[in-house]
């Protein structure tokens, strides 16, 4: 069994290419561009979904067949044509090349999958058979939609806002730590669930992390 390792990518600015222009290019691409990925489309024939996002000058595309040497130029490539062959043999030409690839058509060709994911802002949620069986993934993201409502994006977002404060405050590792796990363990959570949840202003969390250091 492969034991993928799990990791979180800041893609702004860099290039990355996607062979083919249907389905799953569409989704593919539509996520490539919300993390920020310069985006080159290979594809003789495109979609509704990859024409819009032409048209409104999101990605390049660039109208024929894929070549070996596409590969070659970029570091993260998709394999996401019609064509199983063709994926395989582009995945094995970007693998040569030292790039990652993901092949929609089989993953093990690839050295990288996706995972199902629930967004909630900064909490992100995600799901991954290891490509055993994507449907279930996809159906343990959908009970999980249940179980984390809305408030944890405000939650994450307080956290997020009081790390900084905390990390620009605070000099001892040891303290900025001790803080860190009681904003854990605040009730926020339950005050953002039951809609009783003041934002905190700079004061308060100034104050807060005053009286908490001293413990
Ligand atoms: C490896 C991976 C590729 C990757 O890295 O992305 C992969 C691979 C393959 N998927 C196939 C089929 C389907 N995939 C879906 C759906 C999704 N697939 C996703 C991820 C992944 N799919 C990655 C592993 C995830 C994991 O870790 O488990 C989801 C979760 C997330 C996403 O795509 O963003 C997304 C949910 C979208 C949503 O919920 O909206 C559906 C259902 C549908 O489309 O509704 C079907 C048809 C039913 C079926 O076959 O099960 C095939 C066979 C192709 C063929 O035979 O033609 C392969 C190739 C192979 O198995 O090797
Ligand atoms: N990873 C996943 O979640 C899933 C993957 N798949 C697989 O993904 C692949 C693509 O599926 P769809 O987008 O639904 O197919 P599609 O038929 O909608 O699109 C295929 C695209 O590939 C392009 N293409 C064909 N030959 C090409 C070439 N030589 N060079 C460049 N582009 C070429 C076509 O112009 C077309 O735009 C299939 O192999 C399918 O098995 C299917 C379902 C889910």
């Amino acid at each position: 069994m492969t034991e993928y390792m799990p990791i979180m990518m800041d893609l702004r600015g860099m290039r990355v290419l996607l062979v083919g222009g249907g389905k799953i290019a569409g989704r593919k691409a539509n996520q490539l561009l919300a993390a920020g990925a310069k985006l080159t489309v290979i594809s003789p024939e495109i979609g509704d979904e990859i024409r819009t996002l032409e048209q409104s000058g999101q990605l390049e595309r660039i109208a024929r067949e894929a070549r070996m040497e596409d590969a070659e130029n970029y570091r993260i490539v998709y394999a996401a044509s019609g064509d199983e062959a063709l994926n395989e043999r582009i995945a094995e030409a970007a693998r040569r090349s030292g790039a990652l690839v993901n092949v929609a058509s089989r993953a093990q060709a690839g050295n990288f999958i996706h995972p199902a994911v629930l967004r909630r802002g900064r909490l992100v949620v995600t799901v991954s058979t290891s490509g055993a069986g994507p449907s279930a993934a996809s159906a343990l993201i959908r009970e999980l939609d249940e179980r984390f409502g809305r408030e944890y994006e405000t939650y994450a977002e307080f956290l997020y806002v009081m790390r900084q404060k905390i990390r620009d405050s605070v000099s001892e590792p040891e303290v900025r730590h001790r803080l860190m796990r009681k904003l854990t363990e605040t009730d926020i959570l339950d005050h953002i669930r039951q809609e009783t949840f003041v934002p905190w202003s700079e004061r308060r969390m100034v104050e807060w992390i005053e009286t908490e250091r001293e413990e």
